[in-house]
């Protein structure tokens, strides 16, 4: 197993940094929340806001929950995070998504003040980083990367196949990559011939949302493997690699769980940190 990427010891690092951060906040008076908003019942948000709760304590981070009615009113949904905006004792505001059918997803996403924006969906968010300026950015693409750089991979000028195109990761990978200076293949559903694309990676990024996409035969002796898929197969939580066979050929490969996961939920809280340095001028 000498080759597995252990990202619950990286996460744990990481609540350790985080927590710090946090303590030399109180120190100067500020205590950081996080507000969760989630409309209507759906099971996979539920489960979320719950682990982010209880998490949330583990680094010292309020966290209070708005869990709203489904049939609730697009007009109310945004006038709570407008009440959340103006709110200074709230530095962070993440909705769960998806929002009912009712609800324009846009519409609030683009109602968060960007500097409480602890996704990292504001359009305005998006714009910086694809500037590549100060923006707070999704967690799940900023696991991706803490987890090759601490794994002592340098990604300047490496060959990194990306397979995935999505909003949340796929996308601002993207330009988290480039901003490494990493040389960056971006492959998707469009893609003619996967295979020999990914064939072509020294680091091979998964992000496609498909169990099994990523086979042995597709991999480069050596190459890096990093799986941000989740998916579920038979009620188990698989990723969008075939792991035990791909360990076989790759120098370095992230399990599901406990790889990319495993830091996504302490990043979402450091945003909340850098989010309230932002707000406070810090
Ligand atoms: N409405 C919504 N809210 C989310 O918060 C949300 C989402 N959708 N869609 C997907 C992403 C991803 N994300 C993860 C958070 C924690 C782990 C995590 O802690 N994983 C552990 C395993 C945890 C366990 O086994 O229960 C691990 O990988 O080791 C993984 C993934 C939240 N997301």
């Amino acid at each position: 197993m000498a080759n597995y990427i252990d990202g619950k010891a990286m996460a744990a690092e990481l609540r350790a940094e985080v927590k710090a951060e946090v303590e030399k906040l109180k120190a100067q008076g500020f205590q950081p929340k996080l507000a969760v908003l989630l409309v209507g019942d759906d099971p996979a948000s539920v489960l979320y806001a719950r682990s982010k709760e209880k998490s949330a304590a583990n680094v010292g981070i309020d966290f209070e929950l708005f869990h709203l009615p489904g049939q609730t009113t697009e007009e109310e949904v945004l006038r709570l995070i407008e009440r959340l905006n103006q709110d200074d004792q709230v530095h962070g505001i993440m909705v769960e998504l998806p929002v009912p059918k009712h609800i324009s997803k846009e519409k609030v996403m683009e109602k968060v003040d960007p500097r409480k924006d602890v996704d990292g969906v504001h359009p305005l968010n998006r714009g910086y980083l694809v500037a590549g300026r100060p923006a707070l950015v999704p967690a799940t693409p900023q696991s991706c990367i803490i987890l090759l750089e601490r794994s002592g991979i340098d990604l300047r000028g490496k060959k990194v196949v990306l397979v995935g195109r999505g909003e949340t990761v796929g996308k601002p990978l993207f330009f988290l990559l480039l901003q490494k200076n990493a040389t960056v293949t971006l492959c998707h559903t469009g893609t003619k011939d996967l295979a020999k694309e990914v064939q072509a990676g020294e680091i091979v990024i998964a992000a496609a949302g498909r169990a099994g996409l990523i086979t042995k035969e597709m991999i480069a002796p050596g190459a890096v493997v990093i799986d941000a898929g989740i998916n579920e197969v038979e009620g188990r939580i698989v990723g969008d690699v075939v792991t035990e066979e791909v360990a076989e050929v790759a120098s370095l490969i992230t399990p599901v769980p406990g790889g990319v996961g495993a830091c996504t939920t302490v990043l979402l809280f450091n945003n909340v940190v850098e989010g309230l340095k932002m707000q406070k001028g810090l």
